[in-house]
């Protein structure tokens, strides 16, 4: 049975806007389990990296309520100075962009020495050159002893990102985040930085959690997804059963919305409208009714919840149950040349 690292339940992260707090993550279970990736999908501003700071403990003036449990302590509970000793040791974090995560002012050898010394201060000069050296040849990046004493603005894109992931694994974590870890590279970089981010998670056994927007990086290194709209998730499910078996209307439309070349397919559905921003969300009912007018009201639950379908397999109302898309005459469609 799947090992859980990581538990996480009915979390709510709030940011006050004037005179009020809006849920960005509002009511979210899920778990990681040790070896795995689990992937969270959804359109940009649907709350994946509010959940993945939420899980590092990032937000520092966000109302954080629920749990989540990492081993026998609650991250969601700790003090500042409990959450700096999980913090890269325990949990680690490669972010959206390197060259805004990494000091420009500092040599990359001594960034991640820093790093290294956090959470093992009796490293001697000599042992951090090591140990540095050794991770920047664990993550691929060749000449090491050279790159060591060059700063973030002297390396590639695709070099920077390998020095933040070196960072990120120095004190070998259980839990790795990775929030849109290669969105700003380009594809054959991408590739290899998915590798190798696969690669450390079956030599460090952790259990990962990925986030993107990304279907094609998800067919590729997800396990288990978990698809999120306006805050809440919609769907989760073992990969295979998510792309062979998608139920949500929201999946469907994700999955409808990308060429697929394994299967005939003329025709592109445009999910029409945008995630509404936090303040307008709404907040009763199915949230992504709005963006599929033509489905029956009395389709959708009155408190939709994430229910367990089969083993495994979550989805939250019950429209999956009456959906289909409508035909060309009904909605707009991008047909493909
Ligand atoms: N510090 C903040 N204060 C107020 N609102 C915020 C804050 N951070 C995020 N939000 C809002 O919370 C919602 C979720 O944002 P979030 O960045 O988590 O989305 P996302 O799914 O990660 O998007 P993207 O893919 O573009 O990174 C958005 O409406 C965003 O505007």
């Amino acid at each position: 049975m799947a090992e859980k690292l990581l538990e996480i339940k009915n979390l709510k992260t709030s940011f006050r806007i004037r005179d009020d707090y809006y849920a960005a993550v509002d009511d979210v279970s899920l778990t990681v389990n040790k070896n795995e990736v689990l992937a969270i999908v959804g359109e940009s501003g649907c709350g994946k990296s509010a959940l993945a700071f939420s899980i590092m403990g990032l937000h520092t003036r966000a109302k954080i309520e629920g749990d989540i449990l990492y081993k026998d302590k609650n991250i969601a509970k700790m003090s500042p100075s409990e959450l700096n000793k999980v913090r890269g040791n325990d949990l680690g974090m490669i972010f959206q962009d390197p060259l805004t995560s990494l000091n420009p002012l500092m040599e990359v050898g001594e960034q991640i020495g820093e790093t290294l010394l956090l959470h093992n201060k009796n490293l001697s000069k000599s042992q951090r050159y090591e140990k540095v050296l050794d991770l920047l040849n664990k993550v691929g990046i060749p000449r090491a002893d050279h790159v060591i004493g060059q700063f973030p603005h002297e390396l590639s894109g695709g070099m920077r990102q390998r020095v933040m992931i070196a960072m990120a694994i120095a004190n070998e974590p259980e839990i790795l985040i990775a929030d849109e870890p290669t969105t700003a590279l380009d594809v054959t970089i991408q590739s290899q930085i998915l590798e190798l981010i696969n690669k450390l998670k079956n030599e460090m056994d952790s259990g990962i959690v990925l986030i993107t927007h990304d279907l094609g990086v998800v067919a590729e290194m997800a396990d288990r997804v978990a698809v999120m709209y306006a805050g809440q998730i919609v769907e989760i499910a073992d990969v295979k059963t998510l792309f062979e078996n998608p139920l949500h209307p929201y999946t469907k439309s994700l999955l409808n919305s990308v060429p697929n070349s394994n299967v005939e397919q003329d025709k592109l559905h445009v999910i029409q409208g945008i995630v509404p921003s936090l303040q307008n969300l709404p907040r009763e009912g199915c949230r992504f009714s709005p963006r599929i007018p033509w489905v029956d009201e009395s389709a959708h639950a009155e408190h939709p919840e994430l229910n367990e379908v089969a083993p495994g397999h979550h989805v939250r109302c019950t429209c999956y149950k009456h959906f289909s898309f409508p035909d060309e005459s009904k909605e707009e469609q991008h047909v493909l040349s």
